[in-house]
């Protein structure tokens, strides 16, 4: 559905404005509107600017009218990393983790991932759309009008397809638009442990066609890790992924400095993810070849690993982008506060950084910053309204989301002030 709406009055209107993604010093400019207001029609963004030169062109009757004074309005933020269908949960792993396991050790003995994959094979198509659609909608309470999702938990053919076409059904019913990846190569299955080249072919030969001829997904990801998949196994698979047509992303430098940041830049991926190890050489690849480095700070608190080193990516001319990882093993939240409060008070991003790091970056981070992360005529019609006067509320407001309404594609689709999701 698409809409038409008017937001006047803002106090400060936040455009994010830009069609690319920001690097180092450009992610602090917000590009903001006092009293400003946005025209939507169709669903799309027809005019921005200052609310008394607006309704001089365009007459509130003709639309809904949403008065943001006092108001802060930002575009909709993009989780451009998540992997939201998943069957089962990890609990008992937290705990575990609690008591000293490390995240290794557990997926070493068979836990983490791949006791997903077991919960996910199991589960059926329905109960996987049910479960996505109530984190869809926990993602809109927290202002994500975009996500990006990983498949990853089936390691086989059947169940990486069941969990894309699941992907599709709700894209196509919930509200929040989804980016898809295909991560086959997630981790190595019981049954492919200590030939995991092998693995990889299995992929490249049986599942990666079947994907791309079927069109769903637009990026291909691997877990580039120690005792995962190695630089040359990923290069590999990347490089055939490519050769299909999909666009790269790879989990890089997590745990251990592998060399995947390198890798990302060497094969022109969009984005290069969790880096926690990313090395001085790989950052600065990256930047010169314009790969986003989206960052985790969720992962890293649950994990309880050090924090990838924002200050020094933006610093480099690298352009960041931030997302939760929502995930059952690692980083169970969607919770996009969270990111904020650790990505300023843990990672030295100024608020104006992460605003552009779950905006406009994050639309970069899956190559959509020409149609969405801002507030720019052309763009689609996702906006935020805070319950607050400024954006600077949104770290400081701790864990707490400050989101009263959300518009997706011109459509009013979450008013916190009605106490539910419209949808
Ligand atoms: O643990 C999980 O389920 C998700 C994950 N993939 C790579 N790191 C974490
Ligand atoms: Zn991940």
């Amino acid at each position: 559905m698409k809409g038409n709406i008017i937001i006047k009055n803002a106090n400060e209107l936040v455009t994010c404005s830009g069609f690319k993604a920001k690097q180092g010093k450009e992610m602090s400019d917000l590009k903001i509107i006092n009293d400003g207001a946005v025209v939507i029609e169709n669903g799309i963004i027809k005019a921005v600017g200052k609310t008394k030169e607006i309704l001089k062109q365009y007459n509130e009757k003709d639309y809904k009218v949403i008065d943001a004074a006092n108001k802060a309005v930002l575009p909709g933020f993009v989780d451009s990393h998540t992997h939201f269908v998943f069957g089962g949960y990890r609990a008992e792993e937290f705990s575990w983790r609690l008591r000293g396991d490390s995240y290794m050790e557990i997926m070493k003995r068979g836990g983490g991932i791949v006791s997903t994959v077991k919960a996910t094979r199991e589960a059926s198509f329905e109960e996987l759309f049910k479960s996505g659609l109530k984190r869809l909608d926990s993602m809109l309470f927290f202002g994500v009008t975009t996500v990006e999702g990983k498949s990853g938990y089936g390691l086989d053919c059947e169940t990486e397809l069941k969990q894309l076409e699941v992907m599709d059904k709700l894209d196509n019913t919930h509200p929040i638009d989804i980016a898809k990846t295909f991560l086959g190569p997630h981790a190595v299955p019981k049954d492919y442990k200590g030939r995991e080249d092998e693995f990889i072919d299995f992929m490249i030969d049986e599942v990666l066609p079947v994907v791309a001829e079927r069109k769903l997904a637009e990026f291909c990801d691997i877990f580039c890790e120690k005792n995962v998949f190695s630089v040359e196994q990923s290069r590999r698979y990347l490089k055939k992924a490519k050769e299909y047509g999909f666009k790269l992303k790879i989990h890089a430098d997590e745990i251990v400095q592998l060399g995947g940041a390198e890798l990302s830049a060497e094969l022109g991926a969009v984005s290069a993810d969790h880096l926690l190890q990313a090395s001085d050489e790989g950052i600065r690849q990256m930047a010169e070849k314009g790969v986003v480095a989206t960052l985790l700070p969720g992962t890293a608190f649950s994990l309880k690993e050090p924090y990838a080193r924002a200050r020094y990516m933006i610093d480099q001319n690298l352009a960041v982008a931030l997302a939760t990882d929502m995930n059952p093993g690692s980083c169970h939240t969607e919770s996009i506060p969270l990111i904020f409060a650790l990505a300023t008070l843990y990672m030295n991003m100024t608020i104006e950084e992460a605003i552009t790091a779950l905006t406009i970056n994050g639309a970069a981070a899956i190559d959509r910053a020409d149609s969405i992360g801002s507030i720019d005529v052309g763009k689609k019609g996702d906006i935020i309204i805070l319950e607050f006067p400024s954006y600077k509320y949104i770290p400081y407001h701790i864990g707490v989301s400050t989101v009263e309404k959300v518009i997706k594609d011109g459509v009013l689709v979450f008013n916190k002030e009605e106490g539910a999701a419209l949808c």
